[in-house]
């Protein structure tokens, strides 16, 4: 049946065209260039109260968006009138600001193509999918393990909000008994691992000679204000006494690559690098084997022991975790896979200073609008945060320009990339760190969808990330903890700590988590 369709073209060579399968759908008049923006929309919203009570029980329920506040979204113009694809070629922006929703092509659009975006992954119709390619969303061999985490559904927020309740009361100072913090802990090394010393994981380090000994206070307080001491070497001593001569450590090199400069003080040795302990010493045998490379902080830990969390901290990682979440979903509704990862601002104030982090940052993956198969949410989110550092350890005129990359998905809260517009700005206000720009992540935690696959498993600990946690197991690709657990290969320079998030879907009060998995006693740590 052939519908009557206005003759209608807006500004950037759209029509309305009509199929007998799909009804109304909205089709190129003309070529369009990948990344264009072709329609953007103004939103008639409905409050939350309103749609339920009336709106989902009308047509209004197979045309409405939903838009980040828990309202429903009607697109004017033609943005109503997408169809859906498996394989869509426009991806859509809901704009807050201006209340409207911005269409852009994602690949090139040939004269005469029909446009497409993508509703999600539960349709409440019989899609007919004009895509060519097989989907990518519903090959159960994509390589990605499925990707239904995070799939659209409202019960892993509600789950998410149940948590953030849970931890919203009380003392936010008081700790967290393990097993009521909100993830599950990956264990990494076996608990005889220190005592067996197999081998100590060692990382180079500028060291210099220091000819006498009453120099030693005026280089201890150099160092200090230097600020090439980081985070990461705490449990380092910085003076070595051996065989009557004296050195003091300077710096981690893979964290400061460039020679030190030095103070003025008489006689110091040109800085060396010698190979220091990358963690500190658990075990008085450790300790004695460690200290023969470089003096080690002892700090002796019953088995098992881990870091404390606090009622605060774990409110502030909920938070965290929600936030992925939305945006992931926000991100499948635009025809992306709906995968985010995310840096918060630290929640301690001790490592939110050493971190120098001026906002937060988060990406989702972007490897359908990119076509770029490397474009994942962990990468894009490191790259962010590495162009951020770049840019801010040098002045503004030898700025950088790197590569076109996927902007993180919340211009509001995240930084701008170098060479995008604003960039300058922000740059300028924001103090550049002295000594942030070589090591990325250290001290800070990411907060993923899914767990990172092998690659990102492998930039997240060039990135020395303090923590990751993680929603989605992937149980054919992941690398921390699924198929691999880099973090525990034997040998890595670095090592971050893993949390599995728990939760049960459709039993959100369920803090306990029946697929919970541990890996201790497989790895060769
Ligand atoms: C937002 S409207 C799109 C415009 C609609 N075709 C029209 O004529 O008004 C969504 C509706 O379009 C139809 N539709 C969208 N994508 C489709 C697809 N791939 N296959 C079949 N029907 C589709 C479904 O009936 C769906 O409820």
């Amino acid at each position: 049946m052939q519908s009557r369709v206005p003759d209608h073209l807006n500004s950037s060579g759209l029509r309305i065209g009509f199929s007998a399968e799909k009804g109304r759908g909205v089709y190129a008049a003309r070529p369009l260039e990948p990344r264009t923006v072709i329609e953007i929309s103004p939103v008639l919203l409905f409050s939350a109260a309103e749609y339920r009570e009336h709106g989902r029980h009308t047509v209004l329920d197979h045309y409405t968006f939903k838009w980040k506040d828990g309202r429903m979204a009607l697109a004017l113009g033609l943005g109503s009138l997408f169809n859906h694809s498996q394989q869509p070629n426009v991806s859509y922006t809901l704009d807050k600001e201006t209340e409207s929703i911005r269409y852009t092509t994602t690949r090139r659009i040939e004269d005469g193509e029909e446009l497409f975006i993508f509703y999600g992954h539960n349709l409440w119709f019989d899609a007919v999918d004009a895509g060519t390619v097989e989907p990518i969303l519903e090959d159960p061999d994509d390589g990605w393990g499925g990707l239904a985490g995070v799939d659209n559904d409202e019960e892993d927020i509600s789950a998410l909000d149940i948590q953030i309740s849970v931890y919203a009361h009380g003392n936010a100072q008081d700790v967290i008994p393990e097993d009521e913090l909100p993830f599950t802990r990956i264990r990494l090394v076996r608990d005889d691992e220190e005592d067996e010393l197999i081998a100590i994981n060692t990382q180079p380090a500028w060291v210099v000679d220091v000819p006498d000994a009453r120099h030693t206070a005026t280089m201890l307080s150099w160092l200090k204000k230097s600020g090439i001491e980081t985070p990461t070497m705490s449990h380092l001593k910085r003076i070595r006494k051996q065989d009557g001569s004296l050195t003091v450590l300077l710096a981690l090199t893979p964290e400061y690559p460039q020679v030190p400069a030095l103070p003025d003080v008489p006689g110091l040795s040109e800085p060396y690098v010698v190979h220091v302990p990358s963690t500190v010493a658990l075990t008085q045998v450790s300790l004695k084997h460690k200290n023969t490379l470089w003096p080690t902080v002892y700090a002796p830990r019953r088995k098992g022991e881990a870091e404390e969390w606090t009622r605060g901290k774990a409110l502030w990682a909920c938070k965290a975790m929600k936030r992925v979440v939305e945006e992931a979903q926000d991100a499948g509704r635009r025809g992306e896979l709906p995968i985010t990862a995310h840096v918060p601002i630290p929640y301690e104030k001790e490592t939110r200073d050493a971190a120098q982090l001026p906002a937060p940052f988060l990406a989702h993956d972007t490897r359908m609008s990119t076509s770029h198969p490397l474009r994942h949410a962990v990468l894009n989110t490191i790259r962010a945060v590495a162009d951020y550092r770049a840019s801010s350890s040098t002045s503004l005129l030898s700025t950088p320009t790197p590569p076109p990359i996927p902007p993180p998905t919340d211009s509001s809260a995240s930084i701008p990339l170098p060479g995008a517009a604003g960039t300058s700005r922000f740059v300028a206000e924001v103090q550049a760190p002295q000594n942030g720009a070589h090591y990325l992540l250290t001290s800070l935690t990411l907060f993923t969808t899914h767990e990172p696959c092998i690659m990102c498993s492998m930039a997240l600990l060039h990135s020395r990330v303090k923590e990751v946690f993680y929603l989605t197991p992937m149980s054919r690709t992941g690398g921390c903890g699924s198929v691999a657990c880099v973090p525990a290969l034997k040998n890595v320079n670095h090592r971050y700590n893993l949390g599995r998030w728990r939760y049960l879907k459709g039993e959100p009060g369920a803090m306990a988590d029946e697929r919970s998995i541990t890996i201790a006693d497989d790895i060769d740590a």
